[in-house]
């Protein structure tokens, strides 16, 4: 394909290692970050592409500060960031798309440990977008020999798979931390799976995104590495530390500690049943210990599997 211009907005550990996808594939790849000196006008000027890397936090004050700037038409916004927004709910392409309502917004997300990618070794991803003609010019982009992309039609599926994923990783590290074997670990990730379907279907995402590489694919790579940031929360509070002292060592973000707080106010607010988010939820807020915790999950009032 021809080469393409892109922006990339996070220089953390996402960013540069789609960075380096792009590169590698002889597109012409701009970094930005809020840490760097390039100007963030200069950096977006004639991309075809947009792709944002940055963490939630960061999210609604860069899309504000792009706002001010003449964009093309035709300039793709691409996401990839896995969070949602504490003061409204909304997911990154919710807020991308709302400010840029003309422009193809396009989720990319899926089981993609950035270590792993950026050592070369095989990786798959879902980009998700209404514009079906923008999501597949974004995975010629991406596409290579050892990065397989697939297009998806259910953005808010994909986004969401890979944004409640999060909450379930820190729940495995504690499952691993306290030693509690593959029975527990089958159990919770698989129970996971069915809090996230309830929550997506609630949101208007469609069951079977999350069955993909975007919701299932994430959600095994995260609950099984130690390289997951989420699943090293979980572990590490096994060991007696604090979360204050667990983020202040933490290699890059770990999304899913703000994600339960939105989302147990999402859930309370929709009467959604979300009890190891919930369960999560208190163990962060200190409430219960990681042994309370499981505790509270068994002993809830058995109940049907489906319902
Ligand atoms: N690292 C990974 O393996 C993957 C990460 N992600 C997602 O990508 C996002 C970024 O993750 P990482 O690069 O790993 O995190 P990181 O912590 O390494 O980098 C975060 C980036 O966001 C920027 N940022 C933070 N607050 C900001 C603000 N207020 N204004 C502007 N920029 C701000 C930082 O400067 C940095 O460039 C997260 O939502 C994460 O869930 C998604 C897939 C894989
Ligand atoms: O989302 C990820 C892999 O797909 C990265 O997971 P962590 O943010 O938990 O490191």
């Amino acid at each position: 394909m021809q080469k393409t211009t892109i922006a990339i907005l996070g220089a953390g550990a996402w960013g540069i290692a789609l960075a380096d996808l792009a590169s590698a594939n002889g597109h012409q790849v701009r970094v930005w970050s809020r840490r760097r000196v390039a100007n963030l006008e200069t950096v977006i000027q004639g991309a075809e592409i947009i792709l944002s890397a940055i963490a939630m936090k960061g999210v609604s004050d860069v899309v504000s500060q792009i706002q001010s700037f003449p964009l093309s038409p035709q300039t793709i916004f691409v996401t990839a960031t896995k969070g949602l927004d504490p003061k409204t709910t909304c997911t990154p392409s919710q807020i991308w798309q709302t400010a840029f309502p003309h422009h193809p917004v396009v989720v990319l997300s899926g089981p993609n440990l950035s270590k792993e990618i950026q050592q070369s070794l095989p990786a798959a991803t879902v980009v998700a977008s209404h514009n079906t003609a923008a999501a597949e010019f974004v995975q010629l982009v991406f596409s290579s020999p050892r990065f397989r992309v697939y297009t998806n039609p259910d953005p808010l599926g994909v986004e969401l798979g890979g944004t409640l994923k999060n909450i379930i990783a820190i729940a495995a590290g504690v499952c691993d931390g306290l030693h509690l074997g593959t029975n527990a670990k089958a159990a919770l990730v698989t129970r996971g799976l069915t809090e996230m379907v309830r929550i997506g279907n609630s949101w208007g995402a469609k069951t079977e995104t999350f069955y993909g590489l975007s919701g299932l694919g994430d959600l095994l790579a995260t609950c099984n590495s130690p390289l997951s940031r989420n699943y090293q929360v979980g572990y590490q509070m096994t060991l007696g530390q604090t979360l204050p002292e667990i983020l202040a060592n933490l290699p890059g973000t770990a999304e899913g500690v703000n994600t339960c707080q939105v989302l147990v106010q999402r859930a309370k607010h929709h009467n959604i049943a979300v009890p190891i988010t919930e369960q999560v939820y208190r163990l962060l807020q200190g409430e219960v210990t990681t042994r309370q915790a499981l505790e509270e999950l068994m002993l809830r009032d058995i109940k049907p599997e489906y319902k």
